[in-house]
């Protein structure tokens, strides 16, 4: 099982994408979250063999419930840093949003940590759009994090975006049990060469 956070300002689509994609359902009267809901979604990925099951966790964007969404933050295998496109402020927030994600889930090394950035609601007029693809890529490139443009209420690229945060977090996992697994036959053959020498030399 892995556990992936949706976080962003409020009101920039998080719990429509994680209804989107895993009840299949849009609700345009989506209300403010208080705290944080979960679902879960059994999904097969190309990078592991046996099914996994998403545990997603939609946070409340909003200020006011802080202390309520960031005990949820430990134990996260992926982050979807959220924005939307029509909204300037949630764009520029993204940093406050990872900050606040690697101080409260306590992570050692945010540069191998799987975050994915998400700029909702590309369904808006063009008019209406504040930030650029252009823009939000370059931001992504510099932060070295995965970029997608969705849209929950047309229903576009939620999936791909879901899929490669958990494509993400299980290379992470598999990279991690593989320097796991050294370090243990590391410790043997260390431990076998001190015998031999120990059976050399005699000595106690
Ligand atoms: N046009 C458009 N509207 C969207 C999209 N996604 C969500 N919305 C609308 O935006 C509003 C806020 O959506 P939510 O999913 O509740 O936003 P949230 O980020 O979960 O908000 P908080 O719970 O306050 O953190 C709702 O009216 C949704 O219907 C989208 O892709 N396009």
């Amino acid at each position: 099982m892995l556990k992936i956070v949706l976080l962003g300002d409020g009101g920039v689509g998080k719990s429509s994408l994680m209804n989107v994609y895993v009840t299949e359902r849009f609700d345009p009267n989506s209300s403010h979250t208080i705290g944080v809901e979960f679902l879960k979604k059994e999904i097969t990925t190309l990078n592991r063999s046996e099914p996994t099951v998403l545990q997603i966790w939609d946070t409340a964007g909003q200020e006011r419930f802080k202390s309520l969404r960031t005990p949820f933050y430990r134990g996260s295998d992926a982050c979807l840093l959220t924005f939307a496109v029509d909204d300037d402020q949630s764009f520029k927030n993204l940093s406050i949003w990872q900050e606040e994600f690697c101080k409260y889930s306590k992570l050692s090394n945010r540069n191998c940590f799987p975050f994915i950035v998400i700029g909702n609601k590309i369904d808006v007029p063009e008019s209406e759009r504040k930030v650029t693809t252009q823009q939000a890529e370059s931001w992504c490139k510099e932060h070295n994090m995965p970029y997608f443009e969705t849209s929950a209420k047309d229903v576009i690229n939620v999936d791909k975006a879901f899929t490669m945060a958990a494509s993400k977090a299980i290379e992470l996992e598999t990279n991690f049990n593989g320097t796991i697994a050294m370090n243990v036959q590391g410790i043997n053959l260390n431990s076998s060469q001190r015998q031999q020498k120990n059976d050399n030399s005699g000595c106690c």
